[in-house]
């Protein structure tokens, strides 16, 4: 089984590339029906969605699509005590837009759920969430996914571009962590 190390831990092999892509194919081409026609905005969030973003918009073909690259940014407002998130880079005028939100993973769902309420409030005519990997065991909040790739366990995962700590997103397969 292959392993690697990062920092303080190993990881072994849990989804090998191959799998990784079909997954990603399959959600291609249901969006490529869905979206015909609809002009979308793929909002990818960075960092560990790159490299999901870039497998999956090279497979979307609807030549009028865009893609856009957005952050979530912390800060400590004013008014404000707990980590607020905010989403920063977003240029393109998002009223009326049909938007499609590219995620790396889903696991307890806060993530996901706070860009959503940030990208209603710019009213865009329709958002959807499409997202690699979902840990149906982790979430809680309610979220409606529109395209999931693979369910996982609970178990922390790095690769295709996730991270531990910085390392492992140059990763081709998905590692799942070894308690040891
Ligand atoms: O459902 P949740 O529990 O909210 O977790 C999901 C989020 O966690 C990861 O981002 P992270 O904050 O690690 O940033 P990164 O993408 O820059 O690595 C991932 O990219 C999702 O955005
Ligand atoms: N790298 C990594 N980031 C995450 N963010 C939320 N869940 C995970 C996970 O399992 N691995």
């Amino acid at each position: 089984m292959k392993k690697v190390k990062i920092h303080d831990k190993t990881f072994q092999l849990f989804i090998p590339y191959e799998k990784i892509r079909a997954s990603i194919e399959l959600m291609a081409e249901k969006m490529n029906k869905d979206l015909a026609d609809k002009n979308p905005l793929f909002i990818c969030v960075l960092n560990g969605s790159f490299m999901f973003a870039a497998e999956l918009f090279k497979r979307i073909d609807l030549i009028n699509s865009e893609i856009s690259f957005v952050k979530l940014a912390s800060y400590a407002g004013e008014h404000t005590t707990g980590n607020v998130k905010q989403l920063i880079g977003l240029n393109e005028k998002i009223e009326g837009r049909t938007v499609v939100v590219l995620e790396d993973i889903v696991d307890s769902g806060i993530t996901i759920d706070n860009i959503q309420d940030q990208l209603k409030k710019l009213k865009p005519k329709e958002v959807s969430v499409a997202t690699l990997l979902l840990k149906p065991d982790a979430l809680i909040k309610e979220v409606e996914l529109d395209y999931v790739g693979l369910e996982i366990p609970n178990d922390f995962i790095v690769g295709y571009g996730l991270d531990y700590d910085g390392y492992g997103r140059n990763l081709i397969d998905i590692y799942s962590v070894v308690n040891e």
